[in-house]
């Protein structure tokens, strides 16, 4: 695969654009097919590196996988290989995705091992799995942890137990791992500071539909009524809030008149209004999101006047994957505003490409960027740059789609790992930009 887009900024697109299924909920729902031995089936999946990773993994260790179509597939793990799960080859690909961690609840829960290799994802910090491994534990299991290779080993010989638990911290992929673990203990568990994040409502939701005995389901309390065994079921997934958020900045950006199709409004929580506090303005359609073309957009200020903060929170706060966009967003608004990125240490680090094309931002420290808009002042100009992670990757995508002259970004395995088809997508809505 070719590594580098070639971009021409400065068209203004236009048109309708369908978001992919969620890719983090695809993590989490794809990991729960090893739950049961019978059939599942998972529609509207994103067709990305990181699902299809996943989903190869899983052959690997015997899952029989049915591509039904492009976004269908048939799953059924009735023959798992714990000789391959054990194997540097498993290591060495399991290590390639942060998704593939969520395999080892199921498989602990049904059979009373699992494995958790060194996780891949995104380089934007430290990003460490306690919560995951003491969830297991509380759960009864027991684990050594070789730290040569970083790797987990993890054992529950007289099967799990349900406890009540309070969460470290409430760590996404982590809670989904418990309650995988969980909905085959014996007994209640209760977990307490649990994620809440439409992904896990949906892991949920696609769980007591397989016979689980799920409660709190949207809350940070989960109660947790084992069940001896689970069934197949169908599962679709919800649109991608991300791309969502992705491509209302894009269309802000770029003076662009984008409707967002079938964007499951209801399940977007506070990120329509993070993108409207930066004066963008966003019509409802029903379930779709039209963004008007837009000369110019004006960063509101809190109600005393002073500088707006936009920061991440677990859910219901505003997402961290989303803090790059609004970021590079705000790089063409009138009026300043400071992003802090609490949760990653090394998210913010490409802002010295935004500046290299002529944006204002000063960064504070890791955590913190002052950005102070130019108000379309003058464009940003296109550069050579390289995509750190997926989200500022995607970020430096619109900056070079709204910049003037050409744009070529290396090392975009990053943005196909999140985003579908996305130079394709793109050229439908009138970019210029080709893959070289
Ligand atoms: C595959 C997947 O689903 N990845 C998502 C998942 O990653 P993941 O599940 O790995 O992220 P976690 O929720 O575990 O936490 C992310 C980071 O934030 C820190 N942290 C977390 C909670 C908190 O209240 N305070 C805090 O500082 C953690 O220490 C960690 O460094 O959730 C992240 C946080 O929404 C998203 O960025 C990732 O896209
Ligand atoms: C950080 C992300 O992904 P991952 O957890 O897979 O690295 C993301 O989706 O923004």
């Amino acid at each position: 695969m070719s590594s580098a887009f070639e971009v021409r900024g400065g068209n203004r697109l236009k048109g309708e654009i369908i978001p992919q299924g969620a890719k983090n909920e695809a993590l989490q729902i794809i990991s729960a097919v090893l739950l049961t031995p019978e059939k599942v089936t998972i529609s509207n999946i994103p067709d990305i590196l990181d699902v299809n990773l996943l989903i190869e993994l899983l052959g690997d260790i015997g899952v029989k996988v049915n591509r039904v179509s492009r976004a269908t597939c048939e799953f059924q793990a009735d023959d798992i290989d714990f000789v391959y799960l054990e194997s540097p080859e498993f290591k060495k690909k399991s290590g390639r995705l942060r998704g593939s961690v969520m395999m080892a609840g199921p498989l602990l829960a049904r059979f009373g091992k699992a494995y958790i290799p060194k996780p891949g994802g995104d380089k934007i910090g430290r990003r460490r799995l306690d919560t995951h491994v003491i969830g297991f534990e509380k759960l009864g299991a027991a684990f050594v942890y070789d730290t040569d290779d970083n790797y987990f080993r993890l054992e529950a010989k007289t099967g799990l137990k349900g406890t009540y638990m309070l969460l470290d911290e409430p760590s996404v992929t982590g809670t989904a791992n418990i309650v995988m673990a969980a909905v085959l203990a014996q007994g209640v568990t209760t977990i307490y500071n649990a994620a809440c994040e439409p992904y896990l409502q949906q892991l949920c939701k696609m769980l007591n539909s397989m016979g689980a005995k799920i409660t709190g389901v949207g809350s940070n309390m989960l109660n947790i009524e084992g069940v001896s065994g689970l069934k197949g079921c169908s599962h679709a997934m919800l649109p991608d809030m991300i791309e969502i958020g992705s491509f209302i900045g894009l269309a802000a950006m770029t003076q662009s008149e984008i409707t967002i199709k079938d964007a499951g409004i209801q399940h977007l929580g506070v990120i329509p209004e993070k993108f409207r506090q930066l004066g963008i303005q966003l019509e409802i359609r029903g379930d779709d999101i039209y963004i008007p073309a837009q000369d110019s957009y004006e960063i509101q200020t809190f109600i005393d006047g002073s500088i707006l903060t936009i920061y991440d929170n677990p859910w219901p706060g505003f997402t961290p994957d989303l803090l790059s966009i609004v970021l590079v967003v705000a790089t063409q608004a009138k009026g300043s505003v400071l992003i802090h990125q609490k949760m990653f240490e090394s998210r913010l680090f490409f802002v010295d490409k935004l500046i290299d094309m002529g944006a204002q931002i000063i960064l504070c420290d890791p955590h913190r960027a002052a950005v102070i808009g130019l108000g379309r002042q003058h464009q940003l100009r296109g550069i050579t740059m390289s995509s750190p992670d997926i989200r500022a990757g995607v970020s430096l995508l619109i900056a070079a789609l709204s910049a003037e002259g050409k744009s070529t970004i290396h090392n975009i395995d990053q943005i196909d790992r999140g985003y579908q088809y996305i130079d394709e997508r793109l050229r439908n809505l009138g970019a210029d930009i080709k893959r070289v």
